[in-house]
């Protein structure tokens, strides 16, 4: 190369062809026995392709184009393979097909040479330079699938294939590849060559030992030849070992071998002999695994033959490259020349000759070129396939050695599992041990406290038990004493239910006979006020008023009697006095509840049915209104009747109310000036309706209703006395008391509404009548019968003389009216004594309200009010004469005094039947009280001891009532002493 470079450096203007002789020469031993191998490989391989496909046909010695235009589609190498390995690879059409197609073949091929690991060649060998690697990589297929057959891939088919195995074929063509120990042109020396060869062919050898050399360096691993004998015999005693010791080598020795000075400097058939040796040894111990160090050394000497073989294929390639340099600038040479040869003939002879030795020069240095890349392909392939192997082989070490790692890994892991699970335990004993020791001494604390403990509580209990022994022992003796009051309470219960059975038994019967008893009383009743007379006259003396200068009297003497004298102060002696005797007479100290009490048994017969009429009658601020209604804002102590008569019947009619239903009603009216108005009327002009509720009788039914009145008069009708209501002013409001409240309110109303006027006599004086009228209405709740009594109270006006009243007008008018109801009323009560066919009832609206209660059953009483002046002394007379008249009337009954005798005994008989009454009353009261109580304290038998209990409480009640008893059994006393003493008198 260089020779021809000084040529045409030299500027001859041709090619020098002796100089590209002699470089021709320089590579013609090598050509020659390529040639001679090659050849008889590539006919081993056609023959063999041509059994595997008959139809392929392809020529013995067939060249690359040849070759090429068979194998290029791709669709040859398939059907190899698929013949081969049946299903290896999809064929896609044939040389037909586009292109990708065919590439598509090759690569599919390539694929699966590749999943065999097996050597193969690039794409672009068959598209355009040597097929050597094409042929190569059939070879390889073919040792690979025909271990025992015609030769294996560049090894003479009839050398021995010992294991037949991939290994062992990989491990020979490395041999052959890297100067095996047999038979490898390569491993030739270059003397050895030289001393076999005659003068051309020494030449031709120094020629190739320059190849060789340039083969092998200065990139080739090998080692100079200086370095080799400087250090050689070190190097081979370090790599000399005996076969089948690699595995018990000292780590030293191994370690002094991977070395890089050693590995570097060692030759590489040293490497590949300790390559041969492991793989032996790994051999001849089936199998078993390469110790760690031996597969480090092994890497080590493979990684290094592995970089040998790098070196001397990117050699090669230089070559290859330095080749196609060298026959461009032939052809450019055969172009110059062809140019000259169509130059002059001799020339053109000359030159033409030349030309041909050029062309031949040129087809040797192409073919050698071509031997050349085949043999850099060879090589190629070679490193190829010892890669492979390498691979294969560091696949298997590092395997092995990965088992081994995760083999030693898991071993590691399972100790330091272990040894935690054991240290843990430990740890879990110890604490347990901790625990249980001090578990041991809480119990042991614990068994002493509650040992303690338990001494203590046996010892509270033994006392324990003692002192409930001692109190059952106590209990024993409390029950037995118990067990026999028991039986002594059960004995007293007994008797006293028995007794308590005995008095119900007796109050029964009394309650049967207390409606008889009640009947006989009212006939009784009724009886007594006939044989008293049905006019009463009681008379009241008014005390001298606080602020009052004149205090001189005009009553002389009073007595119990009803005996009253008066004197006459402008005569003297015994003309001077008068004397006058009444049923009742009430000093100026009489109280209110004094008066009543008198009247009361008189207005609870209203209740029994009877009809009775009560008035006041006197002068002018003598007292009528502070009787009957008592003072200005009275206080309860000074109610008068009105208000007194109201409650006492309300009060009854409660205490009554499971023997009678009772309803009471009440009007309010006045007469003035002969004209009634309705006083119990919020307006004063009595055009609007009353805000009370309001109850009126029906008349056709003789029922009472509630219910507000249609019409409302101001001056209010009479009703003739035939009328069978005994209502004798229908018209006027009638109001129902439901309480004591009502009372009150009631007569407030009426006072208010009451028409006043004011006299130089009294400055409150009352210029009307005031009649208050209770209407009772009973049903009886055993027998369902009914009865009906009215009480007629009545607030007369002043009965003074108009001409001391010294009015005019108006009042004298109001004088005049207020006069002749009274001498009508006088008329009518001396009629009725003197049984008069016609009673003068029309005369006065006075007689005319008053008219059911004036004769007939009803009974009567009047108040005869005296004022103690000495100034009213002729007023005085002129009404204690006008009660005279009434009393004698009265007294008009005594006629019959020869009836004295029985009459005494009557009275006598009528007070023993009123005390009998009062007894059963509270006798009555007592049991419905027990009653009540029983109810409220269902589980109390002892009621004797209840009753007293309560009877304690209300001691005052009952020391009242038995006063009162003892106060009606006193007059029923003085009444029957007074029957007898009128009986004798009467006898007398
Ligand atoms: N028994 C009595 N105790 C104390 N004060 C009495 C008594 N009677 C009457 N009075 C007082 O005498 C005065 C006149 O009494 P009252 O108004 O009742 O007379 P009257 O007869 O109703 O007069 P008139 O006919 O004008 O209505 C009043 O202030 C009254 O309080």
């Amino acid at each position: 190369m260089n020779v021809t470079m000084d040529h045409q450096a030299k500027g001859y203007g041709r090619p020098d062809i002796s100089s590209a002789s002699i470089s021709s020469d320089i590579f013609e031993p090598t050509i020659s026995s390529f040639d001679e191998s090659e050849a008889k490989q590539l006919a081993t391989l056609v023959d063999w392709l041509n059994r595997i496909l008959p139809n392929l046909s392809l020529p013995i010695n067939a060249s690359d184009k040849e070759l090429r235009s068979y194998l290029s589609d791709g669709t040859v190498l398939c059907r190899i393979l698929n013949k081969l390995r049946p299903g290896s690879v999809i064929e896609c059409g044939g040389s037909n097909q586009p292109s990708e197609s065919c590439s598509d073949n090759v690569k599919r091929f390539l694929a699966a040479m590749d999943d065999m690991k097996l050597p193969r060649f690039q794409p672009s060998d068959l598209e355009k330079g040597p097929m050597k690697n094409v042929l190569e990589c059939l070879l390889t297929l073919r040792a690979h699938f025909m271990p025992n057959g015609n030769g294996c891939a560049l090894s003479d088919s009839s050398s021995p294939n010992k294991s037949g195995s991939d290994v062992s074929i990989s491990r020979k063509l490395l041999r052959q590849t890297l100067g095996g120990s047999h038979s490898s042109r390569i491993e030739v020396s270059p003397q050895a060559y030289s001393s076999t060869l005659s003068g051309e062919d020494r030449r031709k050898a120094a020629s190739d030992s320059k190849f060789q050399r340039a083969l092998r360096s200065p990139v080739m691993a090998e080692p100079s030849a200086a370095l080799i004998h400087h250090v050689g015999h070190k190097f081979h005693e370090v790599f000399q070992l005996k076969q089948g010791c690699y595995a018990d080598l000292p780590a030293a020795k191994i370690s002094e071998m991977m070395k890089s000075n050693s590995l570097d400097n060692a030759p590489t058939q040293s490497l590949l002999s300790v390559v041969n040796g492991i793989l032996d040894e790994s051999v001849e111990r089936k199998n078993s695994e390469i110790p760690h160090r031996v597969a480090c050394l092994l890497r080590k000497v493979v990684q290094e033959i592995e970089r040998r073989i790098s070196t001397q294929a990117e050699h090669l390639r230089t070559q290859s490259n330095l080749f196609k340099a060298r026959e461009e600038k032939y052809q450019s040479r055969i172009k110059v020349l062809e140019a000259l040869a169509t130059g002059t003939s001799e020339e053109s002879q000359v030159v033409m000759n030349q030309l041909q030795q050029i062309k031949t020069e040129k087809t040797k240095m192409e073919e050698k070129k071509k031997l050349e890349e085949q043999d850099v392909v060879r090589l190629a392939k070679e490193k190829e396939q010892i890669n492979n192997e390498i691979w294969t082989l560091k696949q298997e070490l590092e395997t092995g050695r990965k088992a081994n790692e995760e083999s030693c890994l898991r071993m590691e892991t399972e100790a330091k599992k272990t040894q935690q699970q054991l240290e843990e335990r430990l740890k879990e004993v110890l604490h347990l041990l901790t625990e249980s020791r001090s578990r041991v001494k809480e119990l042991e604390a614990y068994s002493e406290s509650k040992n303690q403990r338990l001494s203590k509580k046996e010892n509270i209990y033994q006392n324990f038990t003692d002192f409930q022994l001692g109190a059952l022992q106590e209990l024993k003796l409390a029950s037995q004493t118990i067990k026999q009051d028991t039986l002594r309470t059960q004995k007293s219960y007994s008797d006293e239910f028995h007794r308590l059975g005995t008095k119900l038994k007796a109050l029964a019967d009394a309650s049967q006979n207390y409606y008889a008893v009640l009947a006989e009383n009212r006939k009784l009743h009724n009886e007594v006020q006939e044989l008293k007379g049905n006019i009463r006259v009681y008379c009241r003396i008014r005390p001298f008023l606080p602020g009052q200068k004149e205090k001189q009297t005009i009553i002389d003497s009073l007595n119990e009697y009803g005996e009253l004298a008066i004197t006459n102060p402008s005569k003297q002696g015994k003309d001077g006095q008068r004397s006058f005797k009444f049923n009742k007479i009430y000093g100026p100290e009489a109280a209110q509840a004094d008066v009543y009490s008198d009247i009361q048994p008189l207005i609870r017969s209203v209740l029994d049915g009877y009809n009775a009429c009560i008035f006041a009658y006197g002068q002018t601020g003598s007292g009528k209104t502070y009787t009957m209604s008592g003072p200005d804002g009275a206080s309860k102590e000074e109610w008068g009747v009105n208000y007194r008569a109201l409650n006492d019947l309300f009060n009854i009619s409660q205490t009554r109310s499971r023997i009678f239903t009772y309803e009471i009603g009440v009007q309010m009216v006045e007469i003035y000036n002969e004209q009634v108005r309705d006083l119990l009327s919020n307006d004063g002009s009595q055009k609007k309706y009353p805000s009370l509720c309001v109850l009126s009788f029906d008349f056709t039914n003789d029922l009472l209703d509630i219910s507000f009145p249609l019409i409302y008069l101001h001056t209010l009708g009479i009703l003739s006395t035939s009328q069978p209501n005994g209502l004798a002013v229908p018209d006027a409001t009638m109001h129902s008391v439901n309480s004591t409240s009502d009372v009150v309110e009631l007569m407030e109303i009426g006072l208010k509404n009451r028409a006043k006027g004011a006299t130089a006599l009294n400055e409150r004086s009352s210029r009307s009548h005031s009649i208050v009228t209770i209407h009772v209405r009973g049903a009886d709740a055993k027998n369902g019968t009914s009865l009906r009594g009215s009480l007629h109270l009545v607030d007369l006006a002043g009965s003074e003389r108009v001409d001391r009243s010294e009015v005019t007008g108006d009042r004298l008018k109001e004088s005049q009216h207020i006069n002749k109801s009274l001498s009508a009323l006088g008329d009518v009560i001396f009629a009725l004594a003197q049984k008069s066919t016609h009673i003068p009832y029309r005369n006065s609206k006075l007689t005319q309200v008053l008219q059911s209660s004036l004769g007939g059953h009803a009974k009567t009483l009047m108040f005869v009010q005296l004022n103690p002046e000495l100034s009213s002394y002729s007023e005085t007379l002129s009404t204690l004469k006008f009660a005279e008249r009434v009393s004698g009337v009265e007294l008009g009954a005594a006629r019959t005094n020869k009836e004295g005798r029985d009459l005494r005994e009557l009275m006598e008989q009528v007070a023993s039947l009123k005390d009998t009454i009062s007894k059963k009353d509270e006798e009555i009261e007592r049991l419905q009280l027990l009653k009540d109580l029983k109810n409220v304290y269902p589980g109390v038998t002892d009621l004797d001891a209840l009753w007293n209990r309560v009877s304690c409480t209300s001691v005052k009640a009952t020391e009242k009532t038995d006063k009162l008893s003892q106060k009606r059994r006193q007059k029923s006393t003085i009444s029957s002493q007074k029957a007898a003493v009128l009986g004798s008198n009467c006898n007398i």
